[in-house]
């Protein structure tokens, strides 16, 4: 190759783009080395040109036409942080179409769509690296991709959505209040533009279906992954977790057992023994299970500004390495394993339950009758007066379950006359058996 310098167009200068810029323009000298090529960031698009910026001296590559990026021939690759589906998509595949690499932290897209992306790549020789788009700076998709890739996975648990750990630790930790800690973490740049995907869980569900897609080698979709998020979340089900030795997180779990996967995003019951339950903050961590290797865990920072950009930019060394060398395209494994799903009778867990009670004798016989009736076992039990003293609140974890019947035995309970309401209901992970 006779190039000297690889340049760049920068789709987005908001919280990603602006970190992006700050480190190639700081390690200029060290990117140089590593990659034997200058890096130039030649053009960069924003939706509003006039607005003011954090990095003035970049003023005058600003503009608002994506063609001056896809039409340049000068420019060897698309870095997008835009975010979104569409235009992200129509200026990926566009920039793929006309042989650029492409790197993106765009989750959203490379879950819905992420099949159609490779695939051109493929056809055309290209690169597509998307490091930056799970768990923020930590590199686990490339340590999923190589590092595993003479292993067998069976377990992925992952804190992976650092708007809502940090909502979660701040509530835990300080007893703050849901909607105000939610302001702050949208002030500090780790949010979503609509944080209603990282509250209800979607953000983590994009994120999982791509850990699992590459960890697994299965094409798992957004639509395989059951999801519910934290706004249901209490100060009341975090302290009574506390109390029997647990923290409130939102879990990804993605979990093969022979042929058959199930993947997860749900408020969960960590034990507090486990790893997991220590992530606080805006810090993620990826906890992977492989039959050779056994147990490990990966952390970091998982949103914000800089450690978001690093991973984008190690994304770009690796394209410019390829470049170098004349091996683009070269380094993507499709999946290539057929996808088998659980049913929610294979899905066990053990089950934290809230339950608010009539306050009579034989009210907890009766509930664990029920729970017997599907040969389920209590591990903990807390009771416990409730409004006053006119009820009874009765907290349970149980031993594992699966879905399948936990879901018929949340049912029955409702047609308990002595049971006026199931508050919560979590499944529990990190102890023993879990
Ligand atoms: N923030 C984080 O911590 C993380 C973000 N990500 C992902 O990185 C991506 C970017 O996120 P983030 O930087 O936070 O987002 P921001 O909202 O901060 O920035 C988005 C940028 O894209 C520009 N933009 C938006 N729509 C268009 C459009 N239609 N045409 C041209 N430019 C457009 C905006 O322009 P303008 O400046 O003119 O408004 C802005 O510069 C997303 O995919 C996100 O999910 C991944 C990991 C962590
Ligand atoms: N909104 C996301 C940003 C990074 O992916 C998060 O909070 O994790």
């Amino acid at each position: 190759m006779d190039k000297q310098t690889v340049k760049l167009g920068l789709m987005g200068f908001g919280t990603v783009g602006t970190g992006v810029v700050r480190i190639i323009q700081a390690h200029q000298e060290d990117l140089q080395k590593q990659t034997g090529l200058g890096i130039e960031i030649k053009r960069i698009l924003v939706q509003d040109a006039e607005k003011t910026r954090s990095i003035p001296s970049m003023n005058s590559v600003l503009t608002t036409n994506a063609s001056d990026l896809l039409d340049d021939p000068e420019i060897d690759v698309i870095v997008e942080v835009i975010g979104g589906i569409s235009p992200a998509r129509e200026y990926i595949l566009a920039a793929l179409e006309r042989g650029k690499h492409v790197v993106t932290a765009n989750k959203d897209l490379m879950a819905l769509h992420g099949g159609e992306i490779l695939q051109k790549a493929q056809e055309k020789g290209c690169d597509v690296y998307y490091e930056a788009s799970v768990a923020g700076g930590i590199p686990i998709l490339r340590a999923l991709v190589e590092g595993f890739s003479s292993d067998r996975i069976t377990k992925m648990m992952g804190i992976v959505n650092g708007t809502t750990n940090y909502i979660l630790t701040k509530m835990s930790q300080d007893g703050a209040d849901y909607s105000d800690v939610l302001k702050e973490a949208q002030a500090l740049g780790y949010a979503e533009a609509d944080p209603t995907s990282d509250v209800e869980g979607y953000d983590a569900a994009r994120k999982m279906a791509i850990l699992a897609t590459l960890g697994f080698r299965v094409p798992m979709k957004l639509e395989d992954v059951d999801v519910k998020g934290i706004s249901g979340v209490t100060k009341e089900d975090i302290a009574y977790g506390k109390k029997l030795g647990y923290e409130v997180k939102l879990l990804g779990l993605a979990r093969r057992d022979g042929e058959a996967i199930e993947v997860s995003v749900q408020p969960t019951m960590v034990a507090k023994s486990h790893p997991l339950a220590s992530v606080n903050g805006v810090f993620n961590a990826v906890y992977v299970h492989g039959e050779a290797v056994g147990e490990t865990m990966f952390y970091g920072p998982g949103a914000g500004e800089l450690p978001t950009a690093t991973a984008v930019v190690s994304d770009l060394v690796t394209v410019v390495k390829n470049m170098k060398l004349g091996v683009n395209g070269r380094g993507m494994v499709a999946p290539y394993k057929e996808k088998i799903l659980k049913d929610d009778k294979q899905k066990l867990s053990k089950y934290f339950l809230r339950i608010v009670v009539a306050d009579k004798r034989g009210v907890l016989a009766q509930i664990t009758q029920l729970l017997a009736d599907k040969n389920i076992s209590l591990e903990q039990v807390l009771q416990q007066p409730y409004n006053n003293g006119e009820q009874a609140e009765i907290i349970i974890v149980t031993h594992l379950a699966s879905k399948g019947d936990m879901d018929e035995v949340l049912q029955g309970m409702e047609e308990l006359e002595i049971v006026s309401e199931v508050k919560s209901c979590y499944r529990v992970e990190g102890g023993e058996q879990a």
